[in-house]
């Protein structure tokens, strides 16, 4: 078993919680969450499923009537509270967030202040839900168009960032006055459980935010059927998003969707290069390759390619691989042996295809793999079609700024691309061109509270964070008034 110290040991939860009661599963059934750095058990949460899940979505209904009742400002200065608490508890959720998920303690404590970031944004943005007024279409009629919550929404989320990816739905979910019944992945079910219980510290009304752990089918189908739950918001693979919107059918609810990707970076002749090499960095080995938005394709013009390839394998090499509470580790261990199996499937697959390892393209024992980069990685390799998901950094090579957005664009996925050039009139051209949701311009790294998180095409539906994100938690409701 891990042990872990905390300053509040209060916070690492090993019961789910439901209406305000922190209980076990129906049957007594629970869940083992391990560390991936040394799979040793950290402890266990409750396996609950559709009967658990029912009374959560029962409670939040109940609990929904006084809390979209209460003024923006009141919701507002309690989401201020959660912010608050979150910061002060930095330390002990970053620590409980690199047992469960591995990332190093300087980007858990990072993903903390991000995750806080979103609650901070959301409780200002719950007192500016504005409406608007219409010029009537007949001088007896008066138009209005309000916005209101859309009441009790079901959020399921990824293992990859345990804390930001539940923050970016619950923050607007109760900014707008909207309930929220969380499932969080079950291999990271710490961070939720803790971000549950300083919510209801902060003074979240008991039903208004319950968190369910076990069996994603059978919680994912009561969320997904239940006639109660009017919105669902989901954070992980596109090959799950497509079930559940799916599911969502039968009931028509409305849903978003962040979903898998598959980033280009497009580094031009004119590139600053050793500031594309740190935002390759960045946008390729945060949390071990193992980000939504992380690079996944290198595409690297003719006359920088060699000298690119150069600066990025020596500074992948300087990377210090290990336990993500070890002092100086850059790259934690994979999630699981799942994941590091694709990983190898990729390399094993590009080598096979022609492609040279410049540095790493080996397991290192455990969960861990060596920061990779691939020189002649070719568009037919699996590594160019498909999500890796871990530290490994393919370089295709390309002639003209044409060739390069057509390569970039060859993906069903759109959710982010960066490229590096300096040249004005192409910075336009390319940022158009590209087809994705989101792109960096000479930077790697792009997540922040204040802009629209989000994908086209198979990456996903609506955007979270921003003055946006918070409507997809409302309905717009037009007021014809007649007879004036
Ligand atoms: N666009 C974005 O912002 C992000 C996208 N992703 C993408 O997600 C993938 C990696 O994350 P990963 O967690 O493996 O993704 P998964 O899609 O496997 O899991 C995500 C969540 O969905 C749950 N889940 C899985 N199957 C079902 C089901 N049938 N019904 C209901 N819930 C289900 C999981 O529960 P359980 O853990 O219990 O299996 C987990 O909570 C990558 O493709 C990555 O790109 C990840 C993060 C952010
Ligand atoms: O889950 C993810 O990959 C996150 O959305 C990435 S980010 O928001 O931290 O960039």
């Amino acid at each position: 078993m891990t042990a872990l110290q905390l300053k509040d040991p209060s916070l690492w939860r090993h019961q789910a919680c439901i209406d305000g009661a922190w209980i076990d599963a129906d049957d007594g059934a629970t869940i083992v969450v391990t560390n991936p750095s040394d799979g040793s058990g950290l402890g266990t949460v409750p396996r609950m499923g559709a009967t658990e899940t029912s009374r959560a979505i029962a409670a939040a209904h109940a609990a929904g009537g006084d809390w979209r009742r209460r003024t923006g400002k009141e919701r507002a200065a309690i989401l201020r509270r959660w912010y608050e608490l979150m910061l002060q508890n930095q330390e002990d959720l970053a620590a409980l967030m690199t047992a469960e998920q591995g990332k190093p303690l300087a980007e858990s404590r990072g993903e903390i202040g991000y995750a806080a970031s979103f609650i901070e944004w959301f409780a200002e943005e719950a007192k500016r839900v504005y409406g608007d007024t219409i010029p009537g279409h007949a001088p007896d009629k008066r138009i209005v168009v309000i916005k209101q919550p859309i009441g009790v929404c079901a959020a399921i989320t990824p293992w990859n960032f345990p804390a930001a990816m539940i923050t970016r739905k619950a923050g607007p979910a109760l900014a707008a006055g909207c309930t929220m019944v969380l499932k969080p992945a079950s291999q990271t079910p710490f961070s939720a459980l803790a971000l549950c219980l300083l919510a209801e510290r902060a003074g979240v009304p008991k039903g208004v935010l319950s968190c369910v752990t076990g069996s994603a089918a059978a919680i994912g189908g009561e969320l997904t059927s239940n006639p109660l739950v009017r919105k669902l918001s989901f954070t992980g693979s596109t090959e799950v998003g497509k079930v559940l919107l799916e599911q969502c059918a039968g009931t028509v609810k409305k849903t978003s969707m962040e979903l898998g990707g598959n980033a280009p970076f497009i580094v031009f002749d004119d590139a600053d290069l050793d500031a594309a090499v740190k935002g390759a960095l960045v946008s390729k080995f945060r949390n071990a390759g193992q980000t939504c938005v992380c690079t996944n394709r290198f595409l690297v013009q003719d006359g920088v390619y060699d000298a690119f390839a150069r600066k990025l394998a020596k500074a992948a090499a300087e990377m210090q691989v290990g336990d993500g509470a070890a002092s100086g580790t850059v790259i934690g261990p994979l999630i699981d042996a799942g994941a590091l199996e694709k990983v190898e499937e990729h390399v094993a697959d590009a080598r096979r295809r022609g492609a040279r390892v410049l540095v790493g393209g080996e397991r290192l024992g455990g969960n861990f793999y060596a920061p990779t980069v691939l020189a002649d990685a070719k568009p037919e390799m699996r590594i160019f079609k498909e999500e890796t998901f871990g530290p490994v950094a393919p370089l295709f090579r390309f002639h003209t700024e044409a060739e390069a957005v057509a390569l970039a664009n060859d993906t069903n996925f759109g959710l982010a691309a960066y490229f590096y050039g300096r040249d004005i009139a192409r910075v336009w051209r390319v940022a158009e061109g590209l087809e994705f949701g989101m792109v960096g311009i000479n930077e790697g790294l792009i997540s922040t509270e204040v802009a629209p998180f989000g994908g086209v095409k198979e990456s996903g539906l609506g955007r979270e964070g921003s003055k946006y994100g918070i409507d997809d938690y409302l309905e717009l409701k037009y007021l014809c008034m007649g007879g004036m």
